[in-house]
């Protein structure tokens, strides 16, 4: 017996659905913002990055009452996603805080207001690596606000073979490239090493 199948029969169709138009809109973002960067619109498909980039859709709750039990692993601590894009989808409840100046001590959080019809966009890290940090990643957490709250991530992650070094549009002599290529599979499962690690 499927649970799944027989709970929710429109389940699969639905997130597959949503799943494929996610990845396009994904997809015309990476376009635009490789235009952007003085590149072609299709330059992130010329690498690789999108010949079956590592994309994952991860359906997110969050319990409305925090106990003492699970106080430690509630909401998202302050982290950066470690992809190209992230395109996010919230409920109306607020949780969601974004720190503009990563390198500024105190850190200045503020919330992300959720506007109905648009997608959160957060930078990933593969993604300021790529620009040499001229798209710096996107630093955010989610706190407990006293309210269940439901969210819809898609990491666009790239085809983990595909190299990561720094664009030729975004180093320069006065400017050289500041961090070692890598592949996208390797830096990322080293991300996951490191957060499960502690
Ligand atoms: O739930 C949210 O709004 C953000 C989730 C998030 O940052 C993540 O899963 O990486
Ligand atoms: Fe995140």
């Amino acid at each position: 017996m499927c649970i799944v199948k027989d709970l929710l029969p429109s389940w699969r169709q639905t997130m597959e659905c949503y799943y494929k138009n996610v990845l396009s809109v994904g997809k015309k973002l990476l376009g635009l913002i490789a235009l952007a960067l003085d590149l072609d619109e299709d330059f992130f498909h010329q690498i690789g990055a999108l010949n079956d980039p590592a994309a994952v859709l991860r359906l997110i709750r969050y319990p409305g009452e925090v106990t003492s039990s699970n106080v430690e692993t509630y909401g998202a601590s302050a982290h950066s996603d470690y992809g190209t894009i992230t395109l996010l989808l919230t409920d109306e409840v607020p949780g969601l805080q974004v720190c503009r100046d990563k390198s500024k001590q105190p850190r200045i959080w503020e919330d992300v207001p959720r506007l109905r019809g648009a997608f959160i966009v957060n930078i990933g890290d593969l993604m300021e690596r790529w620009t040499n940090g001229l798209f710096r990643s996107t630093l955010h957490r989610v706190m407990p606000v006293g309210k269940e709250r439901y969210s819809v991530a898609f990491f666009l992650d790239p085809n983990p073979d595909c190299n990561v070094e720094c664009l030729k549009t975004c180093c320069s002599e006065t400017s050289p490239a500041r961090l070692k290529e890598n592949f996208a599979g390797d830096y990322i499962k080293e991300r996951f090493r490191i957060t499960y690690a502690t």
